[in-house]
């Protein structure tokens, strides 16, 4: 690993599992691969830009809260950084960082032209009334508005954000450039450019993965037992459209705890009863509860971590029974636990392929806006799948052929892609 006093941002998070650490591991073995030499590994190491904001927010009851609020830049060599937003307690500096650089493999992996970047502002969303999450928001992006732009800098939703927080982001930008500019953020709503299929894009995504991942099994799609953590964005879509393909999602979870059904869940029944349940999966009817750690270990073909990072651990990756696990969050599976599922023989479909629908989409957002011609649903489903089909492949075949896991595949094409940019242009060495 290149040691620099540059690449610590800030102390490793208490769980000593630092996100930007385990990022750095797998760039190096992906540079051990490229044979990179160690100035342009220490390039690729570092973000180019990190902009932290103080966010003041004044309270609907009058009080003055101060935010920190975060922009990390790691290479635009490809084309605009891109990246979500997240807004979320345990945002740090060194997790935006470690987001930002998985961003950058991501783009480079599915071929679209981006670099890599993220966003958060740490903060519990639930604690704010939504006129003052609008307050935060329109800061956040005040602050950040020389660094953000169609053609610098692309935010996105991502954890705790959706396409209001973009819709309020494209709004503040607009009025301070003077005019409507719809391609500052991807994710908004349809009404001010946003695209068709973004909502479920990331989820959808995460599903023709796994369906590619059993074919080559020789197995659909049907029947085949899936279990979803985090019922969000991602992980809801994710488990909508596996059980319209027939798949049997046996068990799902938020933050307030997990249901279990043997036989596989009703979905669509679950969903409309989350909404109503203050968005809580837990006491929905006929289902058992599990706790989360209780969800991650229980008996199926395809284990979908869809919430947050360092999930499956050293501490409880013994327990993984599934034969398939699939990185719908970014990161939920820790460095030493990918090793030892590695070593058990069981598939791990990492981050920056299994969720990159979402971003792929994105892209074709920000490409119909361009073009002020937008499509319909089944265009831009069908353009994202024949991206996310490829990248799949790809990385199948480049683990064969270099005898490496798939996690090391796909780093090996991203940075790979990455790498060759930079000698193209000249900045490197
Ligand atoms: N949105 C997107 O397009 C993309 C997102 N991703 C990644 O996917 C992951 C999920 O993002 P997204 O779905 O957008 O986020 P959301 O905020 O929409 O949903 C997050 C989900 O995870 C749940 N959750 C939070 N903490 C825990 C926990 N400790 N245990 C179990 N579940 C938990 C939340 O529950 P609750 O609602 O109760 O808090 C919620 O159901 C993140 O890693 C994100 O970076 C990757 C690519 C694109
Ligand atoms: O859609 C985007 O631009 C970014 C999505 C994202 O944050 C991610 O893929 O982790």
């Amino acid at each position: 690993m290149v040691s620099s006093s540059l690449r610590p941002l800030e102390a490793p998070s208490p769980a000593h599992i630092c996100p930007f650490d385990q990022a750095c591991s797998y760039l190096d073995q992906a540079a051990k691969e490229l044979h990179l030499d160690r100035g342009l590994l220490a390039v690729l190491s570092h973000p180019r830009k990190v902009v932290t904001v103080s966010i003041p927010v004044k309270l609907d009851n009058g009080e003055v809260e101060v935010l920190a609020g975060h922009r990390v830049q790691h290479c635009d060599v490809l084309g605009p950084y891109k990246g979500g937003t997240r807004y979320h307690p345990d945002v740090t500096l060194r997790e935006v960082s470690a987001l930002a650089m998985l961003m950058t493999w991501k783009c480079a992996l599915v071929g679209i032209p981006y670099g890599g970047a993220k966003g958060g502002i740490a903060l519990d969303p639930a604690r704010y009334t939504v006129v003052e999450l609008e307050r935060i928001t329109r800061r956040y992006t005040t602050e950040l508005i020389k660094d953000i732009g169609p053609a610098i800098d692309i935010p996105a939703p991502d954890v705790g954000t959706s396409a209001r927080e973009m819709a309020w982001m494209m709004d503040t930008y607009s009025m301070n450039v003077g005019h409507a500019v719809p391609g500052v953020v991807t994710g908004k709503p349809i009404s001010i450019g946003g695209s068709r299929g973004r909502e479920m894009a990331t989820g959808r995504g995460v599903m023709i993965i796994v369906r590619e991942a059993m074919a080559e099994r020789g197995r659909s799609l049907a029947g085949a037992k899936v279990v979803i953590q985090g019922f969000g964005n991602v992980g809801g879509a994710a488990a909508v459209l596996l059980h319209e393909a027939g798949a049997k999602v046996v068990a799902v979870s938020d933050a307030t705890g997990g249901v279990f059904d043997p036989e596989g869940l009703d979905i669509p029944a679950l969903k409309a009863y989350s909404l109503q349940n203050h968005r809580s999966v837990v006491g929905f009817p006929g289902a058992k509860a599990v706790t989360n750690a209780e969800l991650l270990a229980l008996p199926c073909d395809v284990l979908i971590p869809a919430a947050l990072e360092n999930q499956i651990t050293e501490e409880n990756v013994h327990e993984v029974q599934a034969q398939i696990v699939v990185e719908a969050a970014n990161g939920p599976v820790t460095l030493v636990a990918d090793r030892a599922l590695e070593n058990r023989g069981v598939t791990v479909l990492p981050d920056i392929l299994a969720n990159a629908g979402g971003v792929v989409v994105s892209y074709l957002e920000w490409v119909q806006g361009l073009s002020y011609v937008f499509w319909d649903e089944e265009r831009v489903n069908k353009e994202m799948e024949n991206l996310m089909v490829h990248a799949y492949h790809r990385v199948i075949q480049e683990s064969k052929e270099r005898q490496v896991p798939l996690r090391v595949a796909a780093y090996t094409l991203g940075v790979g892609r990455v790498a060759q940019a930079l000698a193209d242009r000249g900045l490197y060495p």
